[in-house]
């Protein structure tokens, strides 16, 4: 199981993520974000790219799309909060994007 972050690694790790427009929500312990594409059919690949890495970390992501937006919650639900997984899912979504 993956461990929460701790403070030192999260002082090092988000960071670069919120320069890159990852958001912190401080209730749930989750990075956000919202992706936009041109339109439906490159929101969709960039879903399927990334579902694809997901399933072979075993660590899935919430979100919720509509036409060109994706809008997705990072988080670690057996950690209850944010963990080294989380940061590596959100770098594999930017540079898919
Ligand atoms: C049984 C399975 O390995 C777990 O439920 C995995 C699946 N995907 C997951 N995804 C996320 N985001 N957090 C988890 O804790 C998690 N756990």
């Amino acid at each position: 199981m993956a461990d929460k972050l701790t403070d030192e690694a999260r002082d090092t790790k988000l960071g670069p993520l919120m320069t890159a427009g990852w958001a912190h929500d401080a209730e749930r312990d989750a990075l956000t974000k919202t992706f936009k594409f041109a339109d439906f059919a490159e929101a969709f690949a960039f879903m399927t790219r990334v579902a694809i890495v997901a399933d072979k970390m075993d660590h899935h992501p919430e979100w919720f799309n509509v036409y060109n937006r994706v809008e997705v919650t990072l988080t670690t639900h057996d950690a209850n909060g944010l963990s080294d997984l989380d940061v590596s899912l959100a770098t594999t979504m930017d540079g898919f994007a």
